[in-house]
């Protein structure tokens, strides 16, 4: 037994940024340390996620975790219980073998991602250092974690996030121009600000979407990704030198037979129609990022626009790799992404986040870290991004405080560097 020994593993029922249950675990050493975490969870899923453990019928919905909790409370709880919090692959390995499926649905993904997290906190914890170092020194080989990602920051949402208001899900701003991580974040206000009067001024604001960008009322897609590159202007910043337009797309949430389905009177598009859609908005828009373009399953379109715009966009796979190594394996082989979107709870564990985001590593991709939907004031996906050299963080806007925490402790994180930290900036995007 030593300080770094797991003596008790607990984990209760908290709420999570849509007013649903969700699961939190603390884990306490022998030492004195503890660390503690919160499931986050997805509304527009990859259909290879693992799977939420919810339960309750009618009550809470049916969102209910109580089921996942007690697998915390007994299974979990007497599996970790003794083991090395400071071996994070063997415990990671142990939740595994003890949910035994493939998409984790014995344990729940939510019990196994807070128990993850949770055990890499306490460890991180009872060895006297913050979670990104602790993380950097284990896996960066010997290099100093102090490079801030890039944010990638939601200013219109739509999609599963605004109950369909308009067909796609995210339209973003990465400000890579800027000179730190703190400049960037000033940056992204002043599009948020000026987003919000161009909003105003039109008409078109109509409240606050799931993840903090404004909930809005465009005629079109079209019209929302022009507002977007207008808000950027009139905060004063070149679309092609300081602050890029991303867009996720989450293209499987409208895709029906064969067909995309868009706009109030669902138009639809075959898939060639809806390829000449993409590649027409990626070349007269300063669109930088574009994620999840086509139906999930559909490697070979994917493939098609990476090959065409892939030198200069990243085609970022989230649905399509739900961050999973088998995913990202046959998406390298057809070449049909060159960026993983990295959820750790779209895995289940830490250690096979870090596996997915190392595969992509070796694949030259670039990794964004990323929140989910609906998420809590934890801030791990931070630490990870530091910790593992990652140099894009998606998390969400300023309206909401569980987005704002994730992005106050990064500036936190950029402060106690000192004059080591750097900013990605541009980095991620040199291909
Ligand atoms: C963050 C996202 O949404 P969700 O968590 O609903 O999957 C996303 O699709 O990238
Ligand atoms: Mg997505």
């Amino acid at each position: 037994m030593s300080d770094m020994t797991i003596r008790q593993v607990l984990g209760r029922s908290v709420w999570d940024s849509r007013g649903r249950p969700t699961v939190e675990v603390e884990v306490h050493l022998e030492g004195g340390g503890s660390g503690r975490a919160i499931a986050p969870s997805g509304a527009s899923t990859g259909s290879g996620e693992a799977l939420d453990r919810r339960d309750g019928g009618s009550r809470l919905g049916g969102y209910g975790v109580d089921a996942a909790v007690a697998a915390v409370n007994t299974q979990i709880r007497a599996a970790l219980i003794g083991r090395d919090a400071g071996d994070q692959e063997g415990v990671d390995q142990c939740l595994v073998t003890l949910d035994g499926t493939g998409n984790r649905q014995v344990l729940g993904g939510n019990a196994m991602i807070a128990t993850s997290m949770a055990v890499a906190h306490a460890a991180a914890a009872g060895s006297g250092q913050p979670l990104w170092r602790y993380l950097g020194e284990r896996t960066l080989a010997g290099e100093e974690p102090c490079t801030l990602p890039v944010p990638e920051v939601q200013i219109f949402g739509g999609g599963a996030h605004a109950e369909g208001c308009i067909d796609l899900q995210d339209f973003m701003v990465v400000p890579f121009g800027a000179g730190s991580f703190r400049e960037a974040m000033e940056w992204t206000a002043e599009v948020y600000r000026a987003a919000g009067s161009l909003m105003d001024r039109r008409g078109r604001r109509c409240g606050v979407a799931d993840e903090g960008g404004y909930w809005p009322a465009f005629d079109s897609n079209e019209e929302a990704i022009a507002a977007l590159a207008t808000a950027v202007e009139d905060a004063g910043f070149s679309t092609e030198k300081e602050v890029g337009l991303s867009l996720d797309i989450a293209a499987t949430q409208f895709y029906r037979e064969g067909r995309y389905c868009l706009g109030k009177d669902r138009r639809t598009l075959d898939v060639g129609q809806w390829y000449e859609q993409l590649a027409r908005w990626l070349s007269e828009f300063p669109i930088c990022m574009i994620e999840d373009p086509f139906h999930e399953s559909d490697l070979a379109n994917h493939a098609a626009l990476t090959e065409a715009f892939g030198d200069r966009v990243q085609i970022v796979g989230d649905d399509l790799c739900v961050t999973h190594t088998d995913n990202i394996l046959a998406c390298q082989r057809q070449r049909a992404c060159n960026t993983l979107l990295c959820k750790p709870n779209q895995v289940g564990t830490l250690s096979e986040a870090l596996a997915a985001h190392q595969m992509a590593k070796e694949f030259g991709w670039n990794t964004v870290v990323s929140a989910r939907s609906g998420e809590t004031e934890d801030v791990t996906i931070v630490h990870l991004a530091l910790g593992w050299g990652i140099q894009q963080l998606k998390v969400g806007s300023f309206a909401r405080s569980e987005r704002m925490a994730k992005w106050n402790e990064a500036l936190r994180i950029e402060e106690a560097l000192g004059n080591k930290a750097r900013y990605a900036g541009r980095a991620p995007f040199a291909r």
